[in-house]
C-alpha cells in the first residue's frame, strides 16, 4: 500500500495533507494521533470511502480512487478488509455465520465459506456455533471480527482502534492477534490506535500531528 502526497478535505476544511506512507506486503504499521487528527479519515480514504483532495493511494498496484464498478467491488470484497473498534458483528447471528457471510458476499460457495469460517474460528479459539454472538466476551467478539476480516484472504487489513473497546485483560491479547496477522496469514496490517504501547509493537509507527492551521501531517512516532 502506498499513499503519496495525500490530502483529505471535509467540506472546506483540510484535515490531513502531504501524507506519504508505504506499507510493504506482510508488514504492520500503526498510526496514532490525538482525537480529530484524521486517523479514521485516512483509513476511510484507503478504503476508497472518502475522496482525496490530492495525491494517490495505491493498493496492490491499483489506484484506489480510480476503481469503478466491478473493480471497486473486487477491491472491497477481496483486497482490503476492516476490523472496527466495536467489531460491528451481527449480534443475532452465530460467530460462524458472522465470519462466513463475508466470504459468501465475496462469491465463495456457502459450504466452503462455512468450513473456512469454522477453521479460522477454531484457530483463533472462539466457539463457532451454539452460542449467540451477543454473549461473547469483548476479546472473543474482536477475534470473530478478525476472523471475518481474514476469511477473504485480503492483501491489506485496516484495523480502526481494534483494542479501543476492550478491558485491559483483552487489550494485549487482541493487539497480539492483530499484529500477528502478517506472519500467520500473510496480509499486511495498518492499525489506527490511541494505544501507544500497541503502536510501538508494529513494524513501523507514525503519528498524525496537526500544524498551527489544524492540518495534520504524518511523522514518525516519538
Ligand atoms: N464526514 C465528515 N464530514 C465533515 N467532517 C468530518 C467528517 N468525518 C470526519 N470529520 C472531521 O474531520 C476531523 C478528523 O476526524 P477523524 O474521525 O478522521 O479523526 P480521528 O483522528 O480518527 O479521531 P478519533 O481519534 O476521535 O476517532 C474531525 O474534526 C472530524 O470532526
Amino acid at each position: 500500500m502506498h499513499c503519496s502526497d495525500v490530502a483529505i478535505r471535509h467540506g472546506r476544511r483540510t484535515v490531513v495533507s502531504g501524507i506519504d506512507l508505504s506499507l510493504e506486503d506482510g508488514m504492520s504499521a500503526a498510526i496514532t494521533g490525538r482525537s480529530g487528527s484524521g486517523k479514521s479519515s485516512l483509513l476511510s480514504a484507503i478504503l476508497g470511502m472518502v475522496p482525496i483532495a490530492s495525491g494517490t493511494i495505491e493498493v496492490d498496484g491499483k489506484g484506489v480512487h480510480s476503481l469503478r464498478g466491478a473493480h471497486r467491488r473486487e477491491y472491497l470484497r477481496h483486497t482490503v478488509s476492516v476490523v472496527f473498534q466495536h467489531g460491528e458483528l451481527l449480534e443475532e447471528l452465530e460467530p460462524v455465520e458472522n465470519v462466513a457471510i463475508a466470504a459468501i458476499l465475496a462469491g465463495s460457495p456457502r459450504r466452503a465459506a462455512f468450513q473456512e469460517a469454522e477453521e479460522l474460528l477454531e484457530d483463533l479459539g472462539v466457539p463457532a456455533r451454539g452460542v449467540s454472538t451477543q454473549v461473547l466476551s469483548g476479546g472473543e467478539h474482536q477475534r470473530v471480527a478478525v476472523a471475518r476480516a481474514l476469511i477473504t484472504r485480503p492483501s491489506l487489513v485496516l484495523a480502526d482502534e481494534p483494542t479501543g473497546s476492550l478491558d485491559a485483560e483483552f487489550r494485549e491479547m487482541v493487539g497480539d492477534l492483530v499484529l500477528s496477522i502478517p506472519k500467520r496469514w500473510g496480509s499486511s496490517v495498518l492499525i489506527v490506535t490511541h494505544d501507544d504501547a500497541l503502536a510501538r509493537r508494529a513494524d513501523a509507527a507514525f503519528s498524525l500531528v496537526p500544524d498551527h492551521n489544524g492540518v495534520a501531517h504524518l511523522e514518525p512516532a516519538p
